[in-house]
């Protein structure tokens, strides 16, 4: 029994995914892309990093191997010689979807098998009479932008308008997503998430999957800066996940970062936020000294898809992979006898491909821990054979969608 520590590098696909083509993804490859571009020097940024992809940690639990059952190929310059002392795999997504909250509650055992709501490419993305519901719920003289964009660049481009109309930024993505950006001051950080509450439930209807507050700080687009006072109004997932299961069966949920967001706080006992991959990996040790037998801790590594693969940013990408994997062994540390902990995706984000959206790919899993039998568990037909697993690692009874493969 012991704990379950699942860590979800958000956006780190492993390329391959089946059915990529039907979302215009086939050939994406987020490892695979920044190993090839670290490979031939592309990843190299002055202060940051040089030279080839080196994940030692990471490669010693089976990402190599991992990847090569996703692509056929190994990663350039990665090492395909070591034995993995971790139960590795990849998996295919089985959600609609290449969103966080699909990918995230297939990991948890509930595969979306609706389509979301979208907003249309084009002129102006929302409808109008959507937009008139909100100024007059909200008070507001207007809004811009008003289209899909890129969170950071819209802030560049309107974040001055914004400061001196008081008409606060709307945007979306590719993803079922109404993004609010509004300045901590001049708007106000609670008039932004009551902003964010009201327009939530205007776009129930619509089947939209987020409503998110994108607060940010500075006076021009040189100090334009998000803040990571972020929130996330998720609708809850359409079927109880692992994380309510083990709540029902009386076990401490521990989400750290956006989990609890993620899944509109449904299954969570604790939410504990941190601003940053580092700071996400210090909580998540504390919360690993909180938990118990029998007990989860969740945990969502945002920078990776946020900073760098929405960024398109691979120096970037390579640098905070090879922070996390430098830090692994501080989670070895701390394990006790019979823990499990799962490294995996929710989905990818190739810093390579065109646009700036999540590409559909297969994930990683990457499992160790005393209890764990290293080698191969092959290619999964479903994210959700994750929560099994957990679930059986933690005596909880089998949900209905995936199969434990420990
Ligand atoms: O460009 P930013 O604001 O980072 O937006 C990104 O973040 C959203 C939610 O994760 C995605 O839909 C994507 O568009
Ligand atoms: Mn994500
Ligand atoms: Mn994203």
């Amino acid at each position: 029994m012991a704990r379950a520590i699942i860590l979800v590098l958000d956006s780190f696909g492993v390329g391959g995914a089946p059915d990529a083509d039907r979302f215009g993804d086939a050939g994406s490859d987020t490892l695979g892309h920044i190993a090839e571009q670290c490979a031939i020097g592309l990843g190299d940024r002055q202060g940051l990093r040089q030279g080839p992809l080196l994940l030692p940690n990471l490669t010693s639990l089976g990402l190599v191997q991992a990847a090569r059952l996703a692509t056929g190929r190994v990663p350039a310059e990665m090492d395909d010689s070591v034995r993995p002392i971790g139960r590795y795999a990849c998996a295919n997504e089985v959600s609609l979807g290449k969103d966080t909250p699909s990918g995230h509650w297939e990991i948890a055992g509930v595969p979306v098998r609706f389509e979301w709501g979208y907003f249309p490419e084009g002129e102006e993305t929302f409808p109008t009479d959507l937009l008139e519901k909100i100024y007059e719920i909200a008070e507001l003289p207007g809004s811009l932008a008003n289209c899909h964009a890129s969170g950071t660049d819209v802030i560049n481009a309107l974040g001055e308008d914004h400061i001196r109309s008081g008409k606060p930024i709307f945007y979306t993505s590719a993803d079922s997503v109404f993004q609010i950006a509004a300045h901590e001051h001049h708007f106000g950080l609670e008039r932004l998430f009551r902003l964010c509450e009201a327009v939530r439930k205007l776009v129930d209807p619509l089947n939209i999957g987020r409503v998110i507050a994108r607060p940010f700080i500075g006076e021009s687009p040189d100090d334009f800066h998000r803040t990571g006072n972020r929130r996330d109004y998720s609708v809850p997932p359409p079927e109880p996940t692992l994380l309510d299961r083990a709540r029902d069966a009386g076990r401490l949920v521990i989400a750290v970062g956006k989990i609890s967001d993620i899944f509109a706080h449904q299954g969570i006992s604790e939410m504990r936020k941190a601003e940053g991959n580092d700071a996400l990996f210090n909580t998540t040790l504390a919360a690993m000294d909180d938990a118990d037998d029998g007990d989860i801790v969740f945990t969502n590594f945002v920078d990776f898809d946020m900073l760098y693969g929405h960024r398109r940013d691979v120096p970037g990408y390579a640098a905070a992979l090879e922070r996390f994997d430098a830090r692994l062994p501080e989670i070895a540390r701390k394990l006790r006898r019979n823990d499990l902990v799962i490294i995996t995706a929710d989905h990818g984000c190739d810093p390579t491909w065109r646009g700036n959206d999540h590409t559909r790919e297969r994930v990683p899993i990457l499992c160790f821990g005393s209890a764990v039998t290293a080698g191969s568990a092959g290619i999964r037909e479903t994210f959700a054979d994750i929560a099994e697993s957990v679930a059986a690692h933690l005596g909880l009874a089998p949900g209905r969608h995936g199969r434990s493969f420990i």
